[in-house]
């Protein structure tokens, strides 16, 4: 699935600020997530049950839990994909599937369904028409629309490259591109920084900040690697014991719930600077709790690194390096 504009959308500049403002105003009467009482069954068997929480319009949020835990799921069931067994959900104040192309999506595996021959400008331009060569007229705005997106990833200039042309973190932003064509006013992204080198999801985690901040855009991410988001995380939705929860940051990092959640000691640690990273401690088991699922050393690798944000040194890096790669 693509993001699709929105139905009467505006020009970018005007419609994002409008939007941001509408955000602002409807916060507390329409959350961007509501589920309630909700149960998810695949092939039979309970994925996850008892979800009930409620996620704010323009908050960054990370999806977490084991392998398996059914965080994908969670996607599934908030595009309306997959159908509760019990309880209900609300997306952007309807019901799952009803406001998708309100709805920007980047899948985990967005290559997989993509002709990698398929170029940069092309395939932004899918994220609209539905169709590789565009047998849907595209008009003079979308194509505005496209170069605008492609522009905000730092794509601008290489519209004609093929997408098998681009490093992962370029072509990871190929696919955030044409995700941002239709003026989503939420933004789901699944593990959007698997396999990219340091530099590159540094760079995108940069997008992501500039996306909440200067659109307001809610977004959500699923991902283990912790760390690197911190720096814009308000919240997550953590998978625990087969029930899905949301708090906000202040209560997600508490090494208790994180060492139960990946079955290894986590621990926070705080740096005389300020900065805030969870790492895994490999001398302590976890006593009496854990779900066993999780691996240490996967847990270490998940944990490992640590995000310096503040001076943009590492972005620009970033940037340079992918420019190279390309
Ligand atoms: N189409 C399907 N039919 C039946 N079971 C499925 C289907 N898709 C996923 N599952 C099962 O649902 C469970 C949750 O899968 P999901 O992909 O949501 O987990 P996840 O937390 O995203 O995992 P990972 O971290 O490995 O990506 C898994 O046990 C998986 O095998």
């Amino acid at each position: 699935m693509t993001a699709h504009n929105a139905p009467g959308a505006a020009r970018r500049g005007g419609a994002i600020v409008k939007n941001a403002d509408a955000i602002v105003e409807n916060a507390d009467a329409q959350p961007c997530i509501e589920l309630r009482d909700a149960t998810v069954e695949r092939g039979g068997h309970v994925i996850w049950s008892n979800g009930t929480f409620t996620i704010p319009r323009g908050t960054v949020t990370a999806i977490v839990g084991a392998n398996g835990a059914g965080k994908t799921t969670l996607i599934d069931v908030e595009l309306g994909l997959l159908e509760l067994s019990r309880g209900s959900v609300r997306v952007l104040g309807a019901p799952a599937g009803a406001n998708n192309r309100r709805i920007g999506y980047v899948p985990q595996n967005y290559m997989d369904d993509l002709d990698s021959n398929v170029t940069v400008g092309q395939s932004v331009l899918l994220g609209m028409t539905g169709t590789r060569f565009g047998l849907r007229r595209v008009t003079r705005e979308q194509r505005a629309d496209a170069a605008e997106a492609i522009e905000f990833v730092g794509l601008a200039g290489k519209e004609r490259m093929r997408l098998s042309e681009l490093s992962g973190g370029l072509r990871q932003r190929a696919a955030i591109a044409q995700a941002l064509v239709g003026h989503p006013e939420l933004l789901l992204l699944d593990e959007p920084l698997a396999n990219l080198d340091l530099a590159s999801q540094n760079a995108m985690v940069e997008l992501f900040a500039r996306l909440n901040r200067e659109w307001g855009m809610t977004i959500q991410i699923v991902s283990h690697d912790l760390n690197m988001l911190l720096p814009i995380l308000t919240g997550a939705v953590y998978l625990l014991d087969g029930h899905p929860h949301y708090s906000g940051m202040s209560d997600v990092l508490d090494s208790d719930l994180l060492t139960h959640l990946y079955g290894t000691r986590i621990e926070i640690v705080t740096t005389p600077q300020g900065d805030m990273f969870v790492t895994p401690n490999p001398a302590v088991e976890p006593e009496g709790h854990g779900t066993g699922t999780l691996a240490a050393d996967e847990a270490a690798s998940f944990f490992r690194r640590h995000y310096r944000d503040g001076n943009g040194t590492d972005r620009a890096d970033g940037a340079a390096r992918e420019e190279r790669q390309a």
